[in-house]
Parts: structure tokens; sequence; C-alpha cells
């Protein structure tokens, strides 16, 4: 029977994960193999248990927090530039894409998880004060006998700029952080924003806070994922929404190949001429192939509790937009 308890907890662990295991804490040990003496199958138990991968490498779970943090302290610098540079600007156009997708709503309380330099944080911004101007404008063009001073009031608040709207962007990475503040300031954001240092799989959040959480290009370096989803589903409050934008399994053929030559053979030289940097663009497309295909992550999301869990391919499944809902 306790044999029978601990498979079910490893093959719930496991399920639909075959490519990205990504270091499921095990509470006991998985049942035993007929084929293997008992002291190797412990022996080979307690090591599956702790090891994950950090791109086509296989390292410690303890490993490789830190491998992904030196990654980003490495870049940091130059992520933006060389995000440009290695999709042709079309990362900008799937970013757009998640917040189209997002809709918020007047006093939208978003948490970004991963967001580095904040790319996800300013469009969001962008499209609540368009969206608040428009209501406001549409507002004040149906009050006939407001006088100028009242008028201009309407206009100087800063806050209120954002209907209510705001922003945490939350990341491990003191350096990514530092670059998006430094970016945030000189653009001239500053109402509405907050940085937080922290970690997706221990957000330091109450439960019940925010109504969209977001992770972009992220979910894919986290450790444990499946903490990290359920620690999303924590935070938000009843009725909230997990969006989550991140690289997929592409679904066309001739677009695979060129796919493959690209990532291969051209993203870790343009790391290296434009970053100085091969290992970490390195890092970067065999993370991507580590990644769980889209029907695998939206079992994983639905395992956390999230429902009605979607998904949409863009660029032919090079990238993804997963959904979901805590109800
Ligand atoms: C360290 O970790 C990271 C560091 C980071 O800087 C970023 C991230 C996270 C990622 C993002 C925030 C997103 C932005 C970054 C990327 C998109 C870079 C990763 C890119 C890929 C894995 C490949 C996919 C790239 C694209 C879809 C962009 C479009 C690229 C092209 C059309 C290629 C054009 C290239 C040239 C003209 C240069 C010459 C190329 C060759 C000689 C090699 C042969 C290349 C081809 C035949 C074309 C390649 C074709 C494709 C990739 C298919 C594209 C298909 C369609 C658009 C339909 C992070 O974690
Ligand atoms: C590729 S960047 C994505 C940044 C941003 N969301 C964007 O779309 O440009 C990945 C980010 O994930 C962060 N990250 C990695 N592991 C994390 C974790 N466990 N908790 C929070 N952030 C993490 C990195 O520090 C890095 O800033």
């Amino acid at each position: 029977m306790a044999a029978l308890g601990s498979w079910a907890l490893w093959s719930s662990c496991s399920r639909g994960r075959s490519r990205a295991v990504l270091g499921c804490r095990l509470p006991g040990l998985r049942s035993s193999s007929p084929r293997s003496p008992l002291g190797a199958r412990l022996l080979s138990q307690e090591k599956e248990a702790t090891e994950t991968h950090f791109g086509f490498e296989t390292v410690s779970e303890e490993e490789k927090g830190g491998k992904v943090y030196q990654v980003f302290e490495s870049v940091a610098k130059k992520y933006d530039v060389m995000n440009d540079m290695m999709s042709l600007g079309i990362h900008r156009v799937w970013k757009d894409l998640l917040l189209w997708k997002m809709r918020p709503f007047p006093g939208t309380q978003l948490l970004d998880v991963a967001g580095g330099t904040g790319d996800i944080a300013f469009r969001f911004l962008n499209y609540v004060q368009a969206q608040h101007q428009r209501k406001q404008k549409k507002q004040l063009r149906a009050q006939q006998n407001l006088s100028w001073e009242e008028i201009a009031r309407k206009y100087q608040n800063e806050e209120d700029s954002l209907g209510g709207s705001r922003v945490m962007v939350c990341d491990i990475n003191k350096e990514m952080l530092k670059i998006g503040k430094q970016k945030a300031h000189a653009q001239g954001y500053k109402a509405g924003l907050a940085w937080i240092l922290g970690d997706a799989e221990e957000l330091p959040f109450d439960d019940d806070k925010f109504d969209v959480y977001t992770i972009a290009f992220g979910i894919r370096n986290v450790t444990h994922i499946d903490q990290a989803l359920r620690e999303a589903h924590r935070v938000l409050k009843p009725g909230g929404r997990f969006l989550c934008l991140e690289f997929s399994q592409v679904n066309n053929p001739l677009v695979s190949r060129l796919y493959d030559v690209y990532s291969f053979q051209v993203i870790p030289v343009l790391g290296e001429v434009i970053a100085g940097d091969w290992k970490s663009y390195q890092y970067l497309v065999e993370s991507i192939r580590q990644f769980p295909s889209q029907e695998e992550f939206k079992e994983m999301i639905e395992d956390a509790g999230f429902q009605k869990v979607t998904y949409e391919n863009l660029t032919s499944g090079i990238v993804a937009i997963h959904s979901g809902f805590k109800l």
C-alpha cells in the first residue's frame, strides 16, 4: 500500500514531463524496480530526486539556481539589444500579443514574475494609461460645465492616470532588475510600478493578492516549475488569471528545420559576437529544447489547480501563450 502511495506520488509528479522533469520534489522514495538490487536502487533514486537540467547538462537541483543566476547576471547589460538582434524584433510582437490577450481592466493588479528588465510591465503601463485616458476624455466630453482647473487637475494626477492599475515586477536577479529600473527612469515610468527581488518558487506576497500573474520567458529557467505554478495559483485572487509566454514546440516541419539551424548555429555565435557570451546563449537554446510541449505544460498548469487552461501558438509554435484561471 505504501509502495503504491509513493508510486502514485512519483507518477503524478512526473506525468506529462517526459522531456523536462525539472527537479520534482519527492516527499518519499519511488516504488522499487524489480530489476535492480536495493542499495543501488536507493542510491539512484536519491540521485534522480535531486538532479535536474541546466540546458543539456545534468546538474544537482542546488546548483541549477546559481547557474541560472550567473547566466542572467552575465547577459543583463546586453539583454535587450540581444533580444532585438536575435529575434529581429519579433519578441516585441509576442509581448504585445500577451498584453492584448490579457486585456487589463481599470484597476488591474498585475504581478509580472521573472520580469527582468520590465518589458511586460512597461507594456502594461502603456496599455492601462491609454485605456484610462480614452475613458477620461469620454467622461470630460460628457461633462459640460467643468472649469479649466478641474480639467487640468484630472490630467495632472500621475497615479490616477492609470485608473488604479499597478504592476509589480518580481525577479530573482539583482542585475536584471537594476537594468529594468534604469530603463524605467530613462523612459519616465514611475507611478504604479514596483520592483521586487524574489523567487518564483517562493513569492514574497500574501495569498489572493493579484488579478493577473504573468511570466514571460521566465518559467523555463525555474528549477521546480510545479512549485512556481502552485505559487502563481496561491497569490492570484479567485477569478485571477495566469498567463505564460514561453518558447514551445514548433509545429511546422520546414520552420522546424530552419529554426534548428538558426538556434544552434547562429544564436550562440551572435551571443559571442554581440555580448561576448557564447555559453549563456547556448544555455538559452538548450533550455528551450528541455521545456515541455504545449500539451505537457497545459497539464502541469492544470495540476497546479488552474482551470479553463488553454494555449495559443505564435509563429508556428516557436512560442506559445498559456492561460489559466483560479476559480
Ligand atoms: C540567456 O537567456 C536568454 C537571453 C536572452 O537574451 C533572451 C532570453 C529569452 C528570450 C526572449 C526574451 C525572446 C527574444 C529572443 C529570441 C527570440 C532569441 C531566441 C531565438 C530563437 C531561439 C530562434 C527563433 C527566432 C526567431 C523566430 C526570430 C526570427 C529569426 C529569423 C527569421 C532568422 C533570420 C536570421 C538571419 C537572416 C541571419 C542568417 C541566418 C543563417 C545564415 C542561418 C539560417 C537561418 C535561417 C534559414 C532562418 C531561420 C529561420 C527561422 C528561425 C524560422 C523563422 C520562421 C518564421 C518567422 C515563420 C533568454 O532566455
Ligand atoms: C529571459 S528573462 C525574461 C525577462 C522578461 N520577462 C522578458 O520577457 O524580457 C528570464 C528572467 O527570469 C529570471 N528568473 C530565473 N529564475 C527565476 C526564479 N526562480 N524566480 C524569479 N525570476 C527568475 C531571470 O533572472 C531573468 O530575469
